[in-house]
């Protein structure tokens, strides 16, 4: 990363993920070629099915942030938080391999991670709102490589050049365009939404016959981080709700090291992101793996599914559909 644009206490750490991400990347050009990146391997705590390149990524995060300055170490692979610098004075939270349904089909799949004072224990150090994150970001590995970084003031993204090895600035500060009139959501699940989730996304649908009176655009690419890139480069909102399905309550995303840094992306990039209501950033959990609803993207979207929740009853039920509330 160029001189100047990260803290100074924080470049080692970031620079040590920019090297492994060039190396995830690699593996992932060479998927099938010289190794079976999807194959299952085992199941992490959360219940899924781990994937060869869930582990290698997490091993080679873990191995290579050694002496960076991270004390504890937060990852989606490992059932608990992981010492890994007693003199560190940074807290490293990581989803090492996001979108792992994705790895066998050639789509884009990312790391993410958010970085946080370093406290007494692992614990205190990740059981507290996410709005103690310094900084935020992810690597996405598609067409292209990019890392897309906050460290509290805007959201910048650099390119990685295949040609010389290094992450290139494109963009100093994303911000997410509002005219966007894409919504995200696993449809599949329909039947198990809160009816005020369906609400929204029934009228979504219902384009310039119902009370939104546009048409709307539906996208799934079951990688958060691609889901995530989609919406800060050209707005557009993304909702994983809790549902009344068996574990999924709460939705299927992890707080600590999905959820939060991507929060904090959204909000520096002019976005908003809520469990549904409140804001991601001020919430936090009792467990490492802990789940969230998940609702982010352009403001005025997301504070639509919010006052959806307020609505009464009867105007989020199926047979009063015509939200006349919103129509006054
Ligand atoms: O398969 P579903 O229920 O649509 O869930 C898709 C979501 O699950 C995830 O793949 C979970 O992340 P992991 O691959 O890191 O477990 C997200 O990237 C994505 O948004
Ligand atoms: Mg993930
Ligand atoms: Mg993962």
């Amino acid at each position: 990363m160029p001189a100047g644009r990260c803290p100074e206490d924080l470049t080692p750490a970031i620079d040590a993920m920019c090297k492994v991400a060039k190396d995830v990347a690699r593996l992932i050009a060479l998927g099938g070629i010289e190794s079976k990146l999807a194959e299952a391997v085992g199941d992490n705590f959360g219940g899924d099915q781990q994937k060869a390149l869930d582990v290698i990524a997490d091993d080679a995060f873990a191995e290579a942030l050694q002496g960076t300055g991270v004390r504890w170490y937060a990852s989606e692979e490992q059932d608990v938080v992981v010492e890994i610098d007693t003199d560190g004075t940074l807290g490293l939270a990581i989803d090492p391999l996001d979108g792992s349904s994705n790895i066998d089909c050639n789509v884009s799949i990312g790391t993410i991670w958010g970085i946080s004072p370093a406290a007494e224990s692992g614990e205190e150090t990740f059981l507290v709102a996410g709005k103690n994150l310094r900084a935020a970001g992810y690597f996405i590995y598609g067409p292209q490589t990019a890392l897309v970084v906050t460290f509290g003031d805007g959201v910048m993204e650099f390119i990685l050049d295949p040609r010389d090895g290094l992450f290139k600035l494109v963009n100093e500060r994303m911000m997410i365009r509002e005219d966007s009139v894409e919504f995200a959501i696993n449809a599949s699940n329909y039947r198990h939404w809160p009816k005020p989730v369906r609400a929204y996304v029934d009228d979504c649908i219902a384009g310039t016959e119902g009370p939104r009176e546009r048409n709307f655009n539906m996208r799934w690419v079951a990688s958060l981080v691609a889901e995530t890139h989609r919406i800060i480069s050209r707005g557009g909102i993304f909702l994983y709700p809790g549902d009344d399905r068996k574990g999924y309550e709460q939705g299927r995303l992890r707080m600590i090291y999905e959820c939060a840094p991507i929060a904090m992306l959204v909000e520096q990039a002019g976005g908003r992101a809520t469990n549904g209501l409140d804001r991601i950033l001020d919430r936090s959990v009792t467990e490492l793996h802990a789940r969230t609803p998940f609702v982010f993207g352009t403001a005025d979207k997301v504070d639509r599914v919010a006052a959806y929740h307020d609505l009464p009853e009867q105007e989020v039920s199926a047979l009063f559909g015509s939200r006349g509330l919103f129509r006054v």
